[in-house]
C-alpha cells in the first residue's frame, strides 16, 4: 500500500475519490469514470501521492462495498439524500478500518471534505455518523457478522454462481477476488529481452519475477509512468493470464489474422510482437479503436484497425478467409473482479445470459470467415461456465457447424496471486 498523504491532504484525496465512488453508486462503470479523468477540486493540490491514495481508497471501498453498505445502513436513521455524502461516508468507513490508529484524522478530514460537498449541509451528519461508527465498532461488527454480503464482499447471486460452478473452490475464489491484483508487464520481444528488462527494472529499485514466456511480475506495483521503457514501447502492462492468448493462437509470419474484439489492443499487440502477421483489428467502439492505434504506435507495430460490430460480417469482411481468429468476446469480467470491483455490484444476474447470447452470436458470425484448417481462439475474462465451457459445448453441438469443428483444447485459469481469471478454447475448422 502506498504511504498515506499528510493529514491536510487527506481531505483532497477524499474529494478526488467521492465523484468516482458516487458515479459507481449512480450505476456508471469505474473504467468509464477513471477514463474520463478525475477533476481536481478547486484550490487544492493533487500531488501524485494524493492521487494514488484517492485511487487506493476508491478500489478498496468498492471491493468491500458489501461491508461498507451493511455498516452504513445501521448507522443512518433514514436514507441519505446526497450520493456524494454517501460516497464520502463509505470511503471514510474504509479508512477507519484500514488505519485504526489514525481515526481522529480520518474523521476530521472527512468532515472538512463534507464542507465542500452538497453545499456543506452535511458536515454535522458526517461528523456524527463517523464518531458513532467508532463508538459502536464492536456492536457493528457483531451486527454484521451474519450478513454474508458484508462478510464475503460479494452479492448473493454472484456467490451462488461460484458455489455451483466450483463447489470445492468457491470460498478461495471469493478470497482471491478480494485481494489487490498483481501487476505484470509483457516485454516487447522486438525491442528487448525479458532478461534485459528485468535488469533495467532492478536498476530503478523495481524487482520482478518472470512469469510466462514474455512476462515480468512486479514485486511492488508502481505507476506506469515510473516504468522505464514504457513510453518507448519496450513493455506493456498485461496480466500473465491475458498473455496466454497470443501463444495459444500461435500465428505465423504472413498469416491473415483477425482480432474481432480488439480494443485496447493488448492481445493484438502481443500477436504482432511474436510474428509478422497481417492483422485486422476490429472493435465496435470508436473511442476504444483509437486506443488500439495509440498502443500499436507506442510499440512500433502495424495493423489495420476498423470500427465495426464483428457480427456484421458483410460490412467489414473482404471475403478472404483468416488463418487465425481471436474472439476475445465481451463478458461479465467475473475473472477480473479484483481489478474491476464495481462489476460485481453493478451487474445483475440476467446480464450473464445476455452476455452469453452476444458471445454465441459472435462465434457463429465469425466462423464462416475462418479458413479451412484455420484456428479460432475463443477467450473471456470470466469464470462463469455459461460464458465459457457451456458456450463452447453449445457451439460444438450446433448442427450449423457439425462435422467442421474440432476442439483442440480448453483451459480455465482461476484467479490466484499469480494471474487473473480467464477461459480459452482453441477451435479448428476441419472441413
Ligand atoms: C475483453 S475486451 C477486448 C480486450 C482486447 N482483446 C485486449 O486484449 O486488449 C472486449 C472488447 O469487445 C468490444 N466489443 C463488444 N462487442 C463487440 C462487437 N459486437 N464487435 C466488435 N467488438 C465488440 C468492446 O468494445 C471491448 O473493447
Amino acid at each position: 500500500m502506498p504511504p498515506w498523504p499528510k493529514a491536510d491532504a487527506l481531505a483532497t484525496a477524499f474529494l478526488l475519490a467521492v465523484p468516482v465512488v458516487g458515479g459507481v453508486l449512480d450505476g456508471r462503470s469505474l473504467a468509464e469514470l477513471l477514463g474520463r479523468g478525475v477533476p481536481v477540486p478547486r484550490g487544492r493540490e493533487a500531488t501524485g501521492t494524493v492521487r494514488a491514495q484517492a485511487q487506493d481508497m476508491v478500489y478498496w471501498t468498492l471491493r468491500r462495498y458489501g461491508l461498507g453498505d451493511a455498516i452504513l445502513s445501521r448507522l443512518l436513521e433514514r436514507p441519505l439524500p446526497s450520493v456524494e455524502i454517501r460516497a464520502l461516508l463509505l470511503l471514510a468507513l474504509y479508512r477507519l478500518d484500514a488505519e485504526p490508529d489514525d481515526s481522529h484524522t480520518t474523521v476530521d478530514q472527512a468532515v472538512e471534505a463534507a464542507g465542500h460537498l452538497a453545499g456543506g449541509r452535511f458536515k454535522a451528519l458526517v461528523n456524527a455518523v463517523l464518531r458513532n461508527a467508532l463508538r459502536r465498532r464492536d456492536s457493528l461488527a457483531q451486527a454484521t457478522a451474519d450478513d454474508a454480503d458484508a462478510q464475503t464482499w460479494h452479492p448473493a447471486w454472484w456467490r451462488a454462481k461460484l458455489q455451483q460452478a466450483y463447489p470445492d473452490r468457491w470460498v478461495e475464489l471469493l478470497a482471491a477476488a478480494n485481494q489487490a491484483p498483481p501487476m505484470a508487464l509483457r516485454v516487447n520481444r522486438r525491442r528487448a529481452s525479458v532478461v534485459e528488462m528485468a535488469q533495467r527494472l532492478v536498476e530503478v529499485d523495481c524487482p520482478t519475477e518472470a512469469c510466462g514466456a514474455d512476462g515480468l511480475r512486479l514485486l511492488r506495483p508502481r505507476p506506469v509512468s515510473d516504468i522505464p521503457g514504457f513510453a518507448e514501447g519496450l513493455v506493456s502492462v498485461q496480466d500473465p493470464g491475458a498473455q496466454r492468448a497470443a501463444h495459444l493462437l500461435a500465428a505465423a509470419p504472413g498469416q491473415r489474422v483477425l482480432d474481432a474484439c480488439a480494443a485496447p489492443g493488448g492481445k493484438a499487440a502481443h500477436i504482432l510482437e511474436l510474428a509478422d502477421a497481417r492483422l485486422l483489428a476490429l472493435d465496435v467502439s470508436p473511442e476504444r479503436c483509437q486506443r488500439i492505434e495509440q498502443n500499436l504506435e507506442r510499440l512500433g507495430l502495424a495493423a489495420a484497425v476498423k470500427v465495426a460490430d464483428c457480427r456484421d460480417v458483410a460490412r467489414w469482411w473482404d471475403g478472404k478467409p483468416f488463418d487465425r481468429i481471436l474472439a476475445d468476446v465481451p463478458c461479465s469480467a467475473s475473472g477480473v473482479a479484483r481489478r474491476h470491483p464495481d462489476s460485481k455490484w453493478l451487474r445483475r444476474p440476467e446480464d450473464i445470459a445476455s452476455f452469453a447470447r452476444t458471445q454465441g452470436e459472435i462465434l457463429r458470425a465469425l466462423w464462416p470467415t475462418l479458413a479451412r484448417g484455420g484456428k479460432m481462439l475463443y477467450a473471456t475474462c470470466s469464470v462463469f461456465p455459461e460464458e465459457n465451457t457451456e458456450q463452447i459445448a453449445a457451439f460444438l453441438a450446433d448442427p450449423a457447424v457439425h462435422g467442421q469443428v474440432e476442439l483442440l483444447g480448453e483451459e480455465t485459469l482461476l484467479p490466484c496471486p499469480d494471474h487473473d481469471g480467464f477461459y480459452y478454447a482453441l477451435l479448428q475448422k476441419t472441413l
